[in-house]
């Protein structure tokens, strides 16, 4: 009888599976996850990616048996193709692609059973009073984890095991927990305000004929977009079949577990970096099983392997934080349609500043826009200023100028809080010798070192590397010579504190968050008028509701424009919009100010003017002109080195190798704007490509001609940029 041979595609980086034998007796499909022996890595899960029917003769020899079948769900055809696509488009290795949906972690054994207790037997002999408190506590009788029936009493275990040991209770094995209980659609359905209730009806039909569409609900700040489509997840929970609810990493510690807690009675299962490794595991194989009804999580919660997805929504559609730029560089909000169009299944995109992709895509007809004008409870949109920085400026060495003092003052007044935001971490980004100029900056990299005076170090944003405030100048040795350039969060807190001595501050930026419990903590401490003054970065900028916010301070409009990055206004629009949208949301006083160098700006002058519209038509028509996304195609390649030449030798030597391609232009190479990271020096290449265009596979090609890296040369490739330093 011929062996059979089966080719199997583990999770490193590499394109083509592997075939192996499959050994008599064992009964494996296409889709199974087996343990096969990988070269000097000894054993690997991988998954049977296809039957290989004729084996290269010369091979069969050699060829290694599958060492076992491992007893997790098998990667439904959905997940395989999606997985083929990724790799394709993105270029990175199908293996890399599919390590993203394997990451159940090793220790994927039997649930952990644990201890339940129910008392039975007599009082103990020595009664104390916490012996007590659980005889109470356990008198109906009943079954409880043997931690919640401590927690119940007020008692330590230690206390329940004696309990145990005098036979007064008695030990019960309890199935494993359930990773998330069945959410109820129907548990407390909202009444929708009539600008929402179209909306609402329409994901809802969307959701019962299911197949692939794309629907944007497009919907102002503080509309309730949310609500929304939590109809849409009724619906698919009433068909029995699982929701991804994909959100930026960050808006995972938001309100909106305790939202959607609050709609269907339940927490939903989560899926996101922080989890522990044991509740991944679990998660993942309950996911696998049909056991969870809905996951929130992000990016890579893409990945997972549904037993029957049903809908995908991408919450924030806009937010750049969809793009991994790590590993295989994919956008899940792409990606999110992709795997919706080849389930065939609806995809939900929400955001009240869609990106621009989005934006044209709704304009031409190939997504349905679902629109909410209005705010829910009839607040109206913050009216906003621009505070020319060229013209009343604050003093020199200060960064809130009079008149956003002024008002931040009238507001704290009125017993309303108010948000000052700057998106740059830390106390200054540069530090200089006032005595000879010298300016401190990273061993590594092209890049000034970021003042972190909470922490107490010199920080890189890019690679990482600090060191404590040196006593001296490095170069002219003058001491305490030191003087921060430009204000981060830190400064600004500091100055806040200056102009409002008895005000209750509290500072949330990513560095100085210390776990995501805290921060859930905190915001929710915001949101319940616990703190006067915020001074924030973009950590606050997104999804938050907080009912007193009514003024919004930008203290730097500027900071992300005019860098050279195609994306720079969008991103700028985005950000500012979104962070002045947190105010006003429950009465009709919300104000937002711009500082800006530049009110003149058509950023600015959108966001002022509260002219959305505008804005797109403005951008769109730009791109559109210069054949940017989405009306082009565009690919970055970057090449490093550790030395100058051998980088920019290289760069050349790919560029020279471009398949020839009238449509296509390529543009450099160019030394990187940050030219230096973690020592490494940076070349870039941009690809621009008709949008027809198949980017992908004149990349491949390419790619095969081009000559091989050597000597700790490096080449990234990433499809669809959305950084460009
Ligand atoms: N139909 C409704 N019934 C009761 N409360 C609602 C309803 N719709 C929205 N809300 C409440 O209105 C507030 C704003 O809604 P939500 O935060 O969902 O808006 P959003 O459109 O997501 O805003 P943003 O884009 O600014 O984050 C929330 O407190 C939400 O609970
Ligand atoms: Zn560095």
């Amino acid at each position: 009888m011929a062996t059979r041979v089966v080719d199997v595609l583990v999770p490193v980086a590499l394109d083509q599976a592997y075939s192996y034998r499959v050994p008599a007796g064992m009964e494996v499909g296409v889709g199974d996850v087996v343990a096969v022996p990988l070269g000097a890595r000894g054993e690997t899960a991988g998954v049977v990616w296809a039957e290989n029917p004729n084996p290269a003769p010369g091979l069969h020899n050699r060829l290694k048996d599958i060492a076992a079948k491992i007893d997790v769900p098998s990667l439904r055809q959905e997940l395989r193709t999606f997985i083929d696509w990724v790799a394709g488009y993105t270029l990175a290795s199908r293996g890399m692609v599919l390590r993203m949906a394997l990451r159940m972690g090793d220790n994927l054994g039997p649930a952990r059973e644990r201890v339940g207790v129910r008392l039975v037997g007599p009082p103990p002999q020595r009664m104390t009073v916490a012996r007590q408190r659980v005889l109470r506590a356990l008198e109906d009788g009943m079954v409880r984890a043997k931690g919640d029936a401590a927690r119940e009493a007020g008692v330590s275990t230690g206390v329940i095991d004696g309990l145990v040991d005098e036979g007064t209770l008695e030990t019960v094995v309890l199935p494993p927990e359930k990773v998330a209980r069945p959410p109820d659609p129907d548990f407390r359905k909202p009444d929708f305000a009539l600008g929402q209730l179209a909306a609402a009806d329409a994901l809802r039909t969307t959701v019962d004929q299911g197949g692939y569409t794309v629907s944007l609900v497009d919907g102002v700040t503080g509309s309730g977009k949310t609500e929304v489509y939590f109809e849409a997840v009724a619906e698919n929970i009433r068909k029995g079949r699982q929701t991804l609810i994909l959100m930026p990493e960050i808006a995972l510690t938001g309100q909106s577990l305790d939202r959607f807690t609050a709609r269907f009675g339940t927490k939903p299962a989560e899926w996101h970096s922080q989890l522990a490794p044991r509740l991944r595991a679990r998660t993942w194989a309950a996911v696998a099983e049909g056991d969870v009804s809905v996951v929130v999580g992000a990016r890579s919660a893409l990945f997972l392997p549904y037993a029957d997805l049903g809908l995908i929504v991408v919450d924030e559609e806009h937010e750049q934080a969809y793009k991994q730029e790590d590993g295989a560089r994919y956008n899940a909000r792409d990606m999110a349609v992709v795997r919706g169009s080849i389930a065939k299944i609806p995809v939900v995109l929400a955001s009240a500043t869609p990106s621009v992709e989005s934006e044209v895509n709704a304009r031409k007809g190939r997504y349905r826009r679902l629109h909410l004008p209005e705010r829910f409870g009839g607040a109206s949109l913050p009216h906003v200023e621009a505070i020319d920085l060229t013209r009343e400026g604050p003093p020199r060495g200060r960064f809130i100028a009079p008149r956003l003092a002024e008002a931040v003052h009238n507001t704290l007044e009125r017993g309303d809080q108010a948000l000052l935001f700057l998106n740059r971490r830390g106390f200054a980004p540069l530090t200089l010798c006032r005595a000879c100029g010298f300016r401190l900056q990273c061993p590594n990299c092209d890049a000034w070192l970021v003042d972190h005076r909470f922490r107490k170090r010199l920080i890189c944003h890019h690679c990482g590397y600090n060191m404590p405030p040196p006593d001296a100048c490095p170069n002219c040795h003058a001491t305490e010579s030191f003087t921060a350039v430009g204000p981060g969060v830190e400064r600004l807190e500091q100055e806040a504190a200056d102009l409002f001595p008895d005000k209750r501050i509290l500072i949330l930026s990513s560095d100085v968050v210390e776990s995501m419990e805290r921060l859930r903590q905190e915001l929710d401490d915001v949101a319940d008028g616990k703190f006067d003054i915020i001074v924030g970065t973009q950590l606050v900028a997104k999804g938050h509701h907080f009912p007193k916010l009514n003024l919004v301070g930008i203290v730097d409009a500027d900071l992300g424009l005019g860098n050279g990055d195609p994306r720079a206004s969008e991103r700028t629009f985005q950000l500012l919009h979104q962070v002045v949208g947190r105010a006003g949301r429950e009465d009709n006083r919300g104000v937002g100010f711009l500082q800006t160098h530049q009110p003149e700006h058509p950023v600015m002058k959108a966001l002022i003017l509260g002219d959305r519209e505008k804005f797109y038509e403005t951008e769109i028509a730009l791109r559109e002109a210069s054949g940017y996304p989405p009306f082009g195609r565009l690919a970055g390649i970057v090449v490093s080195a550790d030395n100058k030449h051998d980088a920019e030798g290289y760069a050349k030597a790919v560029a020279k190798a471009a398949p020839y391609n009238e449509t296509v232009r390529v543009l450099g190479p160019a030394e990187a704007p940050v030219a230096v990271v973690r020592g490494r020096h940076r070349y870039r290449l941009l690809i621009k490509a008709p949008r027809e265009f198949n980017l992908s596979a004149y990349l491949r090609d390419w790619l095969a001609v081009a000559p091989k890296t050597r000597g700790g040369i490096k080449m990234d490739v990433d499809v669809d940029p959305m950084s460009f330093y």
